[in-house]
């Protein structure tokens, strides 16, 4: 699956260069040596969007994974084409493990329901090489280890990057709300948006992320952020074969202490109707441990844990709910609009 998307010569229908998201470009490699100036510009770039591409050409981990992202595409088409009585039989019920069928959440328009099947592969069930774990994964589990191994050493690079970046010295570094072998949602999300005529179901509703850091990949146009300078939605150019985009997610910027910007996205059909064709995206959800306990969007006081289960039923919830409180947007949309 190889699109060649170009900035100048392709854009969504009716779209113009001005409703691309303008984002910075952070060098993996950079980071990985750790350069003073690269690091500053993370900083940066997660003050001001939370939104930015990772360049992962320049470094070994970046190039291996990229490798494993084409691999990754070629498992999903197989997986996803299954009848969907085969695929509920992976249907664990649960927000980090198994799969989930389309329509389980609410959609973008009103009254809509969501158009994305996913499965998701936890990284503690891949270490534990876990008797859960659907057949289709661990038939797979070569792809599984590598996927999940180099995104967790890509997100705990950016953290470790902007602890430093931050100033951050002991029991204060971000590093040590993530700790090796403490629970955790940390998990990895293989998506699929049918091709799909009607209106019933519609995209990805916009949300924040629940975790600390988002790795994303996608070869194809779909994503909107909400940009804070000019306050309305921009599509995310997909950069394949290159470049992975990144996001801060709610839990970091409370952990920051509401320094970090944990931006408002969702995932709309490109002429805004109806999904065209079938598109795949990638995200590695690095999270913190389940005890850390954070400062919501309300002042209050709640352990990562909790923040991530109150999400996941908000995103089941009718519009109008979702609206009257700030779970869903992790209290970002009442700063921008
Ligand atoms: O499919 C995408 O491009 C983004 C998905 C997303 O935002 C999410 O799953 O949180
Ligand atoms: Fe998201």
């Amino acid at each position: 699956m190889t699109f060649a998307i170009s900035k100048d010569t392709y854009l969504p229908p009716n779209a113009e260069q001005r409703d691309i998201a303008t984002l910075a470009t952070i060098d993996l490699q950079g980071l990985v040596t750790r350069d003073p100036a690269e690091i500053t510009k993370l900083l940066d770039a997660c003050v001001t969007h939370g939104f930015f591409y990772l360049n992962l050409q320049t470094s070994d981990a970046g190039r291996q994974i990229l490798e494993a992202e084409q691999n990754a595409y070629r498992f999903m088409e197989e997986y996803f084409s299954r009848p969907l009585e085969t695929k509920m039989k992976d249907d664990r019920g649960h927000p980090t493990h198994g799969f989930k069928p389309i329509g389980k959440y609410t959609g973008v328009t009103d009254n809509s329901r969501d158009c994305y099947e996913t499965l998701k592969v936890a990284r503690a069930e891949i270490l534990a090489k876990a008797p859960q774990l659907s057949p289709s994964i661990k038939e797979n589990s070569a792809l599984f280890d590598t996927f999940i191994s180099l995104s967790h050493f890509i997100t705990q690079t950016l953290l470790s990057s902007l602890s430093d970046a931050l100033r951050l010295t002991g029991s204060s570094r971000l590093e040590e709300f993530h700790r090796d072998g403490e629970l955790t949602n940390t998990t990895l999300v293989l998506l699929h948006y049918p091709k799909h005529e009607d209106d019933t179901n519609i995209g990805h509703n916009k949300h924040t992320d629940i975790g600390s850091i988002t790795l994303l990949f996608a070869e194809q146009w779909g994503l909107q952020v909400f940009t804070p300078e000019e306050k309305r939605w921009a599509w995310v150019q997909p950069r394949p074969h290159g470049h992975a985009t990144i996001n801060v997610g709610d839990s970091l910027r409370f952990l920051s202490g509401k320094t970090l910007y944990s931006c408002l996205h969702r995932v709309i059909p490109v002429d805004g109707k109806s999904q065209k064709e079938d598109r795949y995206s990638i995200a590695y959800f690095l999270r913190p441990e389940n005890n850390a306990i954070y400062e919501d969007a309300d002042g209050q006081k709640v352990t990562a844990g909790k923040w991530h289960d109150d999400k996941y039923v908000m995103f089941g919830e009718p519009h109008k709910k979702q609206e009257e409180s700030k779970v869903l947007t992790g209290g970002m949309e009442q700063i921008l609009v």
